[in-house]
């Protein structure tokens, strides 16, 4: 470890840094390790095994081996197993909101929010484990019916981001236990511990050692990491987020060997207020939306189209509200707008408020600048712009940052064609009381998912993907996430007599 952990821990067992294989604390083949930054004050308070590509067989052999008596186990034992896992994570639940503090930035409340929708994803799976079902078919051909049944598909890979470590591993893991696989989990250089953490409560919970690996890797080795793992004969399956352009990176390795993979990527999400809309209710959803986890949520409303009849007022009315967020280090009492987690996304989020200001944005709050006072953490204020217009590049790309710009709109048509003038594809929002407006809006938004009179859409029970560039594939909901990691086999049978 690198220096002293910055609080206590309830489990002891959860401050143990090194990579988790077979069941076994690992270290890297080098024996390097790298420093993990509590972004709310820049400095390193622990340290993980930088793993490269000769670290990467073992994990899979192990995973491998886990994978021929885990995958036999009935869907009830998995499912039994998964709800026990479920618990300890609950029941870890201060020690894990603690971490993800340090390691993300957010503030504590955040944390706690984190665990409690991560939680719904292990919950989720649990039920899905036991309604993975198959189907019979009638062939056109006299004596002859067909079968399907779903198989897993064996050893399966995660690269988790770090905005939402725990909520995302859960996500991951969650779908390939229920189904059968096996895994191993890279999480981000950022987050390593929050994904230690949860892999050592999935042994605690019975889960056999090897069923969920964690391989960590400092920033510099994460693509050769990645790279070998997707390459890796034995592993069958990758599941990755993060941003569209390591995506079709990743994508094109899978591709290499027609590997199965599912894509979580970036979003460029549009939220639309009309004139009809209920303020209240489209603001309090803005808020928590727009400045949740300091705006590093590739759901994040990343473009915000208010129509002319209600601009000043929502303006007003957010500007107003934003002031009362209080900044602070995650653990500090009352913080409500944490640190970015990197201060490649301050560097980012500078230049996006220069060019808007540049192309003729106006500043009504905040400085587009990151904060000045020498704390040593990644700060910026929250930063509010109007007359943003389309050309600008935080109407362009992902900001990723705690930067809020708003446009203005005069018709349903025209929003709806800006809206959807993006590669992305992630959600899109939109706040109004016209019913037919609403399912108009819902089916021509370009996107994966639609909220409508909400901004958070999340949630386990429904499927959650982008399209365009945004992604393919779902993760949770109903069939579809956990079918994610599982084969259909088709059977053709000859019966004679019929
Ligand atoms: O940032 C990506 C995922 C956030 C969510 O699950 O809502």
């Amino acid at each position: 470890m690198g220096s002293e952990f910055p609080f206590t821990l309830a489990d002891s067992s959860l401050g143990q840094l090194d990579c988790l294989v077979d069941g076994e604390p690992v270290v890297a083949k080098s024996g390097n390790r790298f420093e993990i930054i509590d972004p709310g004050s820049g400095k390193s308070w622990a340290s993980c095994p930088d793993c490269r590509e000769e670290d990467v067989d073992a994990a899979v052999q192990s995973s491998h081996r886990a994978f021929q008596s885990y995958s036999k186990w009935t869907p009830r034992q998995r499912a039994q197993t998964l709800l026990k896992w479920h618990q300890e994570i609950i029941a870890a639940r201060d020690d894990l909101a603690k971490i993800l503090v340090h390691e993300t930035g957010k503030p504590l409340a955040e944390a706690y929010g984190e665990i409690d929708y991560a939680t719904t994803f292990t919950w989720w799976f649990v039920g899905e484990a036991e309604r993975v079902q198959g189907s019979s078919i009638v062939s056109a051909i006299p004596g002859r019916r067909a079968v399907t049944i779903k198989q897993p598909v064996g050893v399966a890979a995660a690269l988790v981001p770090w905005n939402f470590p725990i909520a995302l591993t859960l996500r991951k893991a969650s779908a390939a236990l229920a189904a059968g696989c096996t895994m191993i989990v890279k999480p981000s250089p950022e987050t390593p511990i929050t994904a230690l953490s949860v892999a050592r409560l999935a042994l605690k919970a019975g889960f056999p050692p090897g069923a969920l690996n964690v391989l960590t890797t400092s920033l510099e080795g994460t693509p050769r990491l990645a790279e070998a793992l997707c390459l890796h004969p034995l592993v069958k399956k990758v599941t990755f987020t993060g941003s569209t352009r390591v995506g079709k990176i990743i994508s094109g390795l899978c591709a290499r060997n027609l590997k199965k993979s599912t894509m979580e990527l970036g979003g460029n999400c549009p939220f639309i207020i009309f004139d009809d809309a209920n303020l209240d209710q489209a603001l309090g959803q803005l808020m928590g939306l727009k400045w949740r986890h300091a705006g590093q949520a590739c759901v994040s409303s990343n473009r915000v189209y208010v129509q002319r009849g209600v601009y000043d007022k929502f303006v007003d009315l957010v500007v107003n509200a934003t002031s009362q967020l209080k900044m602070g280090h995650g653990m500090a009492d009352g913080t409500t707008l944490g640190p970015v987690t990197t201060p490649r996304s301050l560097d980012r989020a500078e230049d996006m408020a220069k060019d808007a200001l540049a192309k003729g944005a106006k500043l009504v709050f905040g400085t587009g600048k990151r904060d000045a006072s020498g704390s040593g953490g990644y700060f910026m204020a929250p930063t509010v712009l109007t007359n943003v217009t389309d050309d600008m590049l935080m109407s362009q790309d992902e900001i990723f940052a705690p930067l809020l710009g708003f446009s203005v709109f005069d018709t349903e048509e025209e929003v709806i064609q800006r809206a959807n003038n993006t590669a992305m594809g992630l959600t899109s929002y939109a706040f109004t009381k016209n019913v037919d407006r609403l399912w108009r809006l819902f089916e021509l938004l370009e996107a994966g998912m639609v909220g409508l009179n909400t901004g958070n859409n999340s949630s386990a029970e429904a499927p959650f993907g982008g399209i365009k560039e945004s992604g393919s594939g779902k993760e949770s909901g109903k069939d579809v996430a956990i079918e994610e990691f599982m084969i259909t086999k088709s059977g053709t049978f000859t019966i004679e007599g019929l």
